[in-house]
């Protein structure tokens, strides 16, 4: 309504040449004109151009004077016809109405001031002050003289008044159309999205502040481990590519070539290139040797080791082929070690809210001379204790590689069960001693999940919120300890 104000009186005029005074003659608000005004400058409808003026405005001290008139006034109304006393007319006024009232009265010539007798020397007062203030209130002029003694009485001030005047713009039309903002269905089937005229899109404006800085979980608890890992002295492993050959990942293993987890069900193998080049062929004719007929004290498997097998590429099942490369390399020339790596396995898995076809596995190990069981028990419950899980069980397991061999559980308070986050052992003779480690050295690893633990600490339990295509970021974000940095 506002708007089609403006443009219909530019339709018949050329301009409008004060926005206040139009505000005033239509009888709508100059706030609401100005922002009018603004919005079809913006879009060039109107051209307008700033008009600034100054204007008197009321002190606080003259707005109480407009209201209940000056103290001049006030002063000179409280003096009886007959006259009073300095006293009695002291009690009746406010000191700060009584000394200026007294000023000016006197200096107004309306009142005598005796020793203590206070008497009326005219009949009649006018209150022009007040009515200087009530006027310049309501914005009339008011003559040069009356503005310089208010403003030393400082009972005005200038304001700065700021309006437009307006004329046509390059894209004026005395009727704006409604411009669209969206594309709807609606437009398309009625077919008046041809007619339509849509808003331009503003590449200026600024888009919501964003609420960053959140950490994923996953991020923040491998993070915590590896803080953990190094203050317990072990060093970092290289883990170099997801894809190893089956030789390191299961036959190094002492894994047997029949070995389900070698299925395809189990494993991802590589279709290009889909064997390895090279492998140590020394230590290679021992693992056959061991797989085949034993040695080392034990009689091995009985059955025909094939190189092909071991040649297959594949999508590392476990990191502890990471290990059983670093171990390798640690026989040529042997020193007590604690390694760990946090990186990502593949399982050809069914996916459920516990299991990924991928995951992050932590994998450890400590190699020296004089370990036992006990050890690996004390530096797993250590690690979780650090991590603020001490809910632990152990419990039995087979691995071909480790004797014995434990799988670790940890309490999950949401899902009100035992979780399996891990499995660990002392790795076998028949692995270690074909890669030519000293006869007395053990070795005690675990592999983990760094996926459990995260979900018990987080209380999350869909794995898939966690990692992948439909990961939660409400979730992350929500968390607060994911607001946490470390
Ligand atoms: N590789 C085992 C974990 C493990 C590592 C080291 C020793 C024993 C077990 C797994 O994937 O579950």
């Amino acid at each position: 309504m506002v708007e089609e104000a403006v443009l219909g009186y530019l339709e018949k005029n050329d301009e409008i040449s004060d926005s206040g005074k139009f505000a005033d003659e239509k009888g709508i608000s100059h706030d609401e004109i100005v922002n009018v005004i603004k919005s079809l400058n913006g879009f060039r409808l109107v051209d307008a151009q700033d008009i600034k003026r100054e204007k008197w405005g009321l002190t606080k001290e003259g707005e109480i004077y407009a209201g209940a008139g000056s103290p001049e006034v006030q002063l000179f109304l409280a003096i009886p016809p007959e006259g009073t006393t300095r006293e009695e007319l002291q009690k009746k006024l406010d000191t700060s109405i009584f000394k200026i009232g007294c000023q000016q009265a006197i200096k107004n010539k309306w009142i005598e001031m005796g020793k203590s007798q206070v008497s009326r020397k005219v009949q009649h007062v006018d209150d022009r002050v007040r009515d200087l203030l009530m006027q310049i209130q309501n914005g009339e002029a008011v003559n040069a003289e009356d503005v310089d003694a208010l403003k030393k009485r400082k009972l005005i001030t200038p304001l700065i008044w700021k309006g437009y005047s307006v004329k046509k713009g390059p894209k004026y039309t005395p009727k704006r159309k409604k411009v669209a903002t969206d594309l709807t269905r609606d437009n398309l089937l009625r077919g008046d999205w041809r007619e339509l005229e849509f808003k331009e899109y503003n590449f200026l404006a600024k888009g919501q502040p964003t609420e960053g800085g959140c950490l994923h979980p996953l991020l923040k608890v491998r993070r915590q481990m590896q803080m953990i890992f190094l203050q317990m002295g072990f060093e970092e492993m290289p883990t170099n590519n997801f894809v190893e050959s089956s030789f390191w990942n299961f036959d190094a293993l002492f894994q047997p070539q029949q070995h389900p987890a070698r299925d395809s069900h189990d494993t991802f193998f590589l279709k290009e290139p889909s064997t390895t080049k090279v492998l140590p062929e020394d230590y290679v004719e021992r693992v056959k040797g061991v797989h085949e007929s034993g040695g080392y004290g034990s009689r091995g498997y009985g059955y025909e080791w094939k190189r092909e097998e071991a040649n297959k590429n594949l999508l590392r099942t476990h990191t502890t082929a990471v290990s059983s490369r670093m171990l390798y390399a640690l026989a040529q020339d042997f020193a007590p070690k604690k390694y760990y790596s946090i990186d990502r396995v593949f399982r050809n898995e069914a996916v459920d809210r516990t299991h990924l076809a991928e995951f992050h596995q932590i994998e450890g190990l400590i190699c020296d001379r004089g370990l036992t069981l006990g050890h690996l028990i004390g530096v797993l419950e250590d690690f979780f204790t650090r991590l603020g899980m001490s809910k632990l069980k152990f419990k039995p397991a087979y691995n071909p590689y480790t004797e014995p061999s434990m799988e670790i559980f940890s309490y999950h308070e949401g899902l009100g069960k035992w979780v399996e986050i891990g499995n660990s052992g002392m790795f076998r003779p028949e692995m270690l001693l074909p890669m030519g480690l000293p006869e007395d050295v053990q070795v005690i690893a675990w592999g983990l999940s760094l996926e459990r633990p995260t979900m018990i600490l987080y209380g999350i339990d869909n794995i898939r919120d966690l990692f992948g295509h439909k990961v939660d970021l409400g979730l992350i974000k929500r968390n607060p300890l994911c607001r946490l940095g470390l």
